[in-house]
């Protein structure tokens, strides 16, 4: 659905976007991820057709947007990541504004609106004023707007930004709408965490480039250099410690009170091993587990840890 090779952008000397090269599958929900400045909104804008690139291709759906941006207006719906002010507008005269704006006739509007409304859940707000809205219904608003000329593909910068954990939910849930009707998305935050689950699939971008893509569980056990075990003996630690200190694949022990942590550099195959050992010296044990990844952690360290 989406392509993008080797797209660059420049302002003046500094390059924002550097030799960008991905692609994203028809249906995907696609989280682009980066510190700030990495040169999200700046991809966001050129893949919508308000920003041009310096070189590279942007092509959507088999057509490039920086040759025919034209063509790409109908299949495109973008929502940025900043919601103006407007006084005095209503949320029906709101989405009336942008359907007109897209040359949907008149007669055709109510329709559509009172269906996007539904979908974004703000059918109770019709005749409300937009600015009396919340942060969340505004953000919901906004998306309701992209959707007028029923687009195929939706770039969404930032969305969940400053929303609630129950106004993200809400979120999720229409995006989640969206893609059940074969929308593809493409979505942006500066917080992995906050998109993990909502996405498909992640791409990491730092300084203008991809850093990582894939699933979530991919992109995790990719990046993870470390795999962590914790182990958790009825009895006998120190038999325990020195059998652990006899396999090849451990790199270091920590001992706490009740267990021990491995930094474990092998296999799977490996690690049943060292369970095996265990069992087969008669250590009684109470849990041998794998400590789940950290998203945090892994986005810290393929951003070489800047601020999140
Ligand atoms: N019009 C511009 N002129 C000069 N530099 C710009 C311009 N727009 C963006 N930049 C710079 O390009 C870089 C990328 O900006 P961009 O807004 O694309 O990043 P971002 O990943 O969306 O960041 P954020 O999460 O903070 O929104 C930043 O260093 C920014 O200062």
């Amino acid at each position: 659905m989406l392509e993008i090779k080797d797209l660059v952008k420049n302002y003046g000397k500094f390059t924002a976007v550097d030799r960008l090269t991905l692609s994203v599958g028809k249906g995907a929900i696609c989280g682009f991820v980066g510190p700030n400045g990495a040169g999200k909104t700046t991809t966001m804008r050129i893949m919508s057709g308000l920003l041009n690139a310096t070189s590279g291709n942007v092509i959507i759906d088999g057509v490039d947007v920086t040759k025919n941006p034209r063509a790409l207006r109908e299949k495109i719906g973008y929502m940025p990541d900043f919601f103006g002010v407007y006084d005095n507008l209503k949320v029906t005269e709101y989405m009336d504004f942008y359907a007109g704006a897209y040359g949907i006739a008149y007669k055709d509007r109510a329709p559509i609106i009172d269906n996007l409304l539904e979908i974004v859940d703000l059918s109770h707000k019709k005749d409300s004023y937009v600015d009396s809205l919340s942060r969340g219904m505004k953000q919901r608003l906004c998306l309701a707007r992209s959707l007028v000329h029923d687009p195929e593909l939706l770039i969404l910068d930032e969305p969940a930004s400053g929303l609630d954990p129950r106004a993200r939910v809400e979120m999720k849930e229409v995006l989640k709408q969206l893609q059940e009707m074969g929308k593809t998305i493409i979505i942006s935050s500066h917080i992995l965490p906050e998109l993990a689950e909502m996405c498909t699939e992640v791409c990491i971008i730092n300084h203008g480039k991809l850093a990582a893509q894939g699933s979530v569980q991919e992109i995790m056990q990719k990046l993870s250099q470390k795999r962590i075990i914790h182990i958790e003996p009825l009895r006998e630690m120190e038999r325990m410690i020195q059998i652990l200190k006899e396999q090849p694949m451990i790199r270091s022990i920590v001992e706490n009170t009740k267990d021990v942590e491995l930094d474990f550099t092998g296999t799977n195959e490996e690690l049943s091993d060292v369970l095996k050992q265990l069992i087969l010296a008669d250590i009684p044990l109470l849990s041998f587990k794998e400590k789940e990844g950290n998203l945090e952690e892994v986005f810290m360290q393929v951003t070489g840890g800047e601020s999140i």
